[in-house]
């Protein structure tokens, strides 16, 4: 279980303070108004933002004091971070191996992800010979070939049409129920949160203000969780 109690930040112009609770095999979507904060949440849990105070537990042990690397957390972010130098195959490796020195192990565990998500044959190309979706799944096999349980995703298929927006967020789907992953994604788009999230948090001026399941799209309590979706 990923948990936040309060865990806050604060800069001039914003408090942010998040509560939370993330089970092992869900997905989690973060809604919210641009600023709200939705990724300085993702970058306070990353650890690539200071917090000020609050907890951040992962099955009981704190996070908080850990370097971001040596955090059980992988981020996707929208630009995937590829290397455009270096092949499929490298690209997912070096998430692996910084050297690129894999195991045995190691290396059919590459093949076993690229296959998952549909690139295995593609290992050899480089990304500037790729699509954006093909890019975007291989950016998905390097988090996925990590093997942390929590995956963060910062609108990582926004830029892509819907129909390959949805068959990626379909195999994001399977792989969180296959891996038993805990996921947070941020969206702009309530769609994606009601197709694939089984929780659905809205963010807004620095706190969650409502969390529930699909239904709070249906249902919303406050005021700016309705505006927010033009209703
Ligand atoms: N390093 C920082 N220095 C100063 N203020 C910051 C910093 N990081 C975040 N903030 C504050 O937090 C607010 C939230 O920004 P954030 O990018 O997290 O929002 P968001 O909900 O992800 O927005 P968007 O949907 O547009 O990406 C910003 O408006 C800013 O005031």
């Amino acid at each position: 279980m990923l948990e936040l109690n309060e865990l806050s930040a604060s800069y001039p112009e914003q408090q942010l303070c998040f509560s939370l609770r993330a089970a092992p095999g869900t997905i989690t979507a973060l809604i919210g108004p641009s600023g709200a904060g939705k990724s300085t949440m993702l970058a306070m849990i990353g650890g690539f933002t200071g917090t000020s105070s609050g907890q951040l537990l992962l099955d009981g042990q704190s996070l908080r004091s850990l370097e971001p690397a040596r955090r059980p957390i992988t981020t996707l972010f929208q630009d995937n971070n590829l290397f455009w130098h270096m092949t499929v195959y490298q690209n997912i490796a070096i998430g692996l191996h910084p050297g690129l020195k894999l195991s045995t192990l190691q290396q059919q565990e590459i093949i076993r992800v690229a296959e998952q998500v549909g690139i295995a044959g593609l290992l050899e190309r480089k990304p500037g010979q790729l699509s954006g979706g093909q890019q975007q799944r291989v950016g998905l096999a390097r988090s996925l070939a990590r093997r942390q349980p929590v995956l963060l995703l910062d609108e990582p298929f926004s830029a892509l049409d819907p129909a390959l927006r949805f068959e990626l967020l379909e195999l994001l789907r399977t792989q969180t129920d296959k891996l038993g992953l805990t996921v947070l994604l941020v969206t702009h788009h309530p769609d994606e949160a009601a197709r694939v999230a089984d929780r659905i948090a809205f963010v807004y001026d620095g706190k969650i203000i409502e969390q529930g399941d699909r239904e709070l799209l249906s249902a919303p309590r406050t005021s700016a969780l309705r505006n927010y979706l033009g209703r």
